[in-house]
Formats: C-alpha cells, structure tokens, sequence
C-alpha cells in the first residue's frame, strides 16, 4: 500500500485542506524534522576536522529556514547582498557567509567588502575590480575545471560553455593580479553545476582544484562546490546520493592532501538543494476540471509564477492529491495538470497517471523546496504564496506571509 506525505505525518497537527483554507492556496509547507536531518546528514558525511557546509541560500532564504540551518551548524554561501542581509538577518556573522559573485558591480563588491565576508570573485576582471577596491585585502577565485555536471544544459555551471570561473591556464595572470594589488589568496573555489547524483565528476573536480591549489602555499580553504542531488522520481528514492562513500572518498582526499601540503587547511561543500529541497510541499488547489480534444486538462492555482522549474528545465516533480473524493474513489486517470497564467507553456505535470480529481481537491508537489519559492514571481498580477513551518513539536507556524495587493502595487510610483 502505498503511503503519501499526509499519512506520513509530514503536515503535523494541521489536513493540507485546512492550511491552505487558513494560508491561501497555494500555499509552500516546510517541515522542520525533515530540513534537520538533511543537515545533520551533511555535518556527519566525513571525519576530516576542518570540513564547513556552506548552505547555498540560493536555493532557499527564507531566514526562518536559516535559522534552524544555523542551529544545525552549517555556514552559508551567497550570491548578492540581498542574500548577505537575510543571512544576517537570520543571525549569520560575516566570517560565517562566503560571497561567491558573478559579474557583480562596484557597488556590490563595496557592500559585501564592508560587510566583513570572504569573497570569492570569478574573472581577472571582477579580480581586478576587487583589488582596486580592496587594496592589501583577502580573496578567494572560483575556478572552472573544464568540465560541468547537472540535471539540464541551463544548470551545468563549468566546463567550456559556461560564463563561470576562472581556467586553470590563466593562473599566471591571476598571480600577477594578486601581486599589482597586493592581495592575498585565501581560499579556490568551484562550482561543475547542480544535482549530481553520481560522485565521479564532482570528484574528478575535486582532484582538478586541488591539483590548482598546490601552486598557492597561504590557502585558508578550498571549497568543493555544490550540487549534491535528489531523487524527484518516486521510484528513485530510495537510491539516495551516497554522502557516507562520497565521504569516505572525500576524507582519503582531505587528509592526503593536508599531509602532501603540510597544514591541514579548510575544506567547504556548498549544497543548496540537497539540504532544503525534500523539505517542502507546495500545496495547490484544483480549480477546473477539463477534457480539450484527447486531452484531459487538470486546472490549478499553480501557475509556473509559483514554480518555475517544470517550466524552466521540463524538471519532474511527484504530485499527490488530498482530496477525500481521492480517497474514496481510489480511481486512476491520466492527466495534465496545468495553472493559471496565460501561457501554454504553463504546465507542471504532462500525462500523468493520478488519482481522479474534483473542483476543490488539494494537491501536493513535493521536493519543493529548492529553487521553489525564491524563484516565484507576480507574473500575471498574481500574489506570491505564504510559507508555513510544521515544527519538531508538529505545530504550524507561518515564516511568510502571503503578498497582498499592498506589496504587489507597493514599489510603483504614479504619474502626478
Ligand atoms: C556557486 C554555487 N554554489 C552552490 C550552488 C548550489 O547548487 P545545488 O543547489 O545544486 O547544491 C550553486 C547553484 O547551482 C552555485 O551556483
Ligand atoms: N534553479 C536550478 C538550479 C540552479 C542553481 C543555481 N546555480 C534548479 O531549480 O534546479
């Protein structure tokens, strides 16, 4: 028999029907238990002493999450100063958030400079930008091993095609660089691209930015990357991302490495999805049923404003419905389930065998937790959703409220 999340308890004290009647529909639940072991997972995936999770808040920032990342122990990484001030706000100190830009102005470089973070730069010419703006300060490069990994050609984020990084050939330059500004090298950093679920290319990357690191004698670190996979199929789940054997291999590389350089320095990961993305159900409600031609369309309030990714990158995401017709009627049909903003590329699920479903019925995305909510928007005047916490003790709590035509019409400035 096959369980869904509300069976599991992932909802605690509250029916999704009644969170999205007292939340608005749709509505992003997180659940608090699930969120603490995906840390705590990533805390214990190695032995090497010096090894920092940075939680990539790109994936998810809202600082209520980072709170309890934070209590969990894990560092930061981020990509703007919008990104420095929520993690400040949710209680990160500047030596505990490392600002990995791209192609940052003036101005962003100067907030994060006087912010006190680490920051990672990755061009000669955002290098040099820094060190006319830092002169005598500390840097970090990110590199590009020459190769990338990742679930759609639009998330691979090294390797020739791609915008990021530094070559391993242009290391001379960079020296000449750091010596011009007289900046010090402090960490090397990489990113091949997001969801990887087999270990050997971020390994191979790994070798490729140590191999690098060999030519800087003062490094304080080096950081890995990101990227670190989940299974959205249902069927896949159970064929979780090893961490224990990417561990295991990443600890005979740490401390081989430490020996050969003769200082054990620090080694970061960065994971965004890894750590929030099984998190969370985006919870929609059906609010059109209808057959087009061959087609039997299933309408919804989930409109690719909300979730961007199945538009984006065709990404999969598991649906399960709520509903006590569903129930009851244990009936299968297939269907595509489409939102409601006016373009027809505006489907989250094509051809799917569900459960037959009414007007009413509340449906559940899962694994939406990454890349989900930060990348929402009001496209077709529609109001982002709130965001509800089920904590340890299964209560629910509301981390975002949901827009109002306040905030939808509040930065807009009228002609006189
Ligand atoms: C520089 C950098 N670090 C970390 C991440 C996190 O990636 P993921 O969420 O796949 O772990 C990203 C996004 O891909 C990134 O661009
Ligand atoms: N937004 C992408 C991941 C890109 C991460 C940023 N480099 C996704 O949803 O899969």
């Amino acid at each position: 028999m096959e369980h869904n999340l509300r069976e599991a308890g992932f909802f605690g004290t509250m029916e999704p029907e009644q969170m999205t009647a007292k939340y608005g529909s749709p509505v992003y639940v997180y659940n608090e238990g699930i969120l603490r072991s995906r840390c705590r997972e990533l805390k214990q995936m190695v032995t090497y002493p010096h090894f920092v999770i940075d939680y990539s808040i790109k994936a998810n920032f809202n600082p209520a999450l980072l709170q309890i990342v934070k209590e969990e122990g894990l560092e930061v990484d981020v990509m703007s100063p919008g990104e420095i001030y929520l993690a400040k706000m949710a209680g990160y100190e500047p030596n505990q958030i490392f600002y990995i830009c791209n192609n940052v102005s003036e101005e962003e470089m100067c907030y994060a400079i006087e912010a006190g973070v680490t920051t990672s730069v990755d061009s000669l010419s955002q290098l040099e930008q820094y060190g006319r703006l830092n002169p005598g300060g500390k840097v970090a490069i990110r590199l590009n091993p020459g190769h990338g990994a990742g679930h759609h050609q639009k998330v691979v984020t090294a390797g020739k095609e791609t915008k990021f990084g530094i070559d391993a050939e242009m290391l001379h330059e960079v020296k000449e660089i750091l010596a011009r500004h007289n900046l010090a090298l402090i960490g090397l950093n990489q990113h091949i691209g997001s969801l990887f679920l087999d270990k050997e290319q971020y390994l191979k990357s790994v070798d490729s930015i140590l191999n690098c690191a060999k030519e800087f004698p003062d490094l304080e670190f080096v950081d890995f990357g990101g990227g670190f996979g989940i299974s959205y199929h249902k069927e896949d789940k159970k064929k979780r991302l090893d961490l224990k054997d990417l561990g295991k291999e990443l600890d005979e590389i740490m401390y081989r490495f430490a020996e050969e350089y003769g200082r054990e320095i620090i080694f970061r990961a960065e994971p965004g999805r890894y750590v929030t993305a099984e998190s969370s159900v985006l919870l929609g409600t059906v609010t059109a049923v209808k057959n087009n031609h061959e087609n039997k369309y299933i309408g919804t309030d989930i409109g690719f404003n909300v979730l961007m990714r199945p538009v984006l990158y065709d990404s999969y995401h598991e649906i399960e419905v709520y509903g006590k017709s569903v129930e009851m009627s244990g009936k299968k049909e297939r269907v595509t389930v489409v939102g409601n903003i006016c373009e027809s590329g505006d489907i989250l699920a094509k051809d799917r065998m569900l459960p037959s479903m009414r007007e009413k019925d509340v449906i559940g995305v899962l694994d939406a937790g990454a890349y989900g909510h930060v990348m929402s928007s009001n496209y077709n005047g529609r109001l982002r959703p709130a965001e509800v916490l089920v904590k340890e003790d299964r209560e629910v709590c509301l981390i975002r409220k949901r827009d109002t035509f306040e905030d939808l019409a509040g930065n807009y400035v009228l002609l006189p």
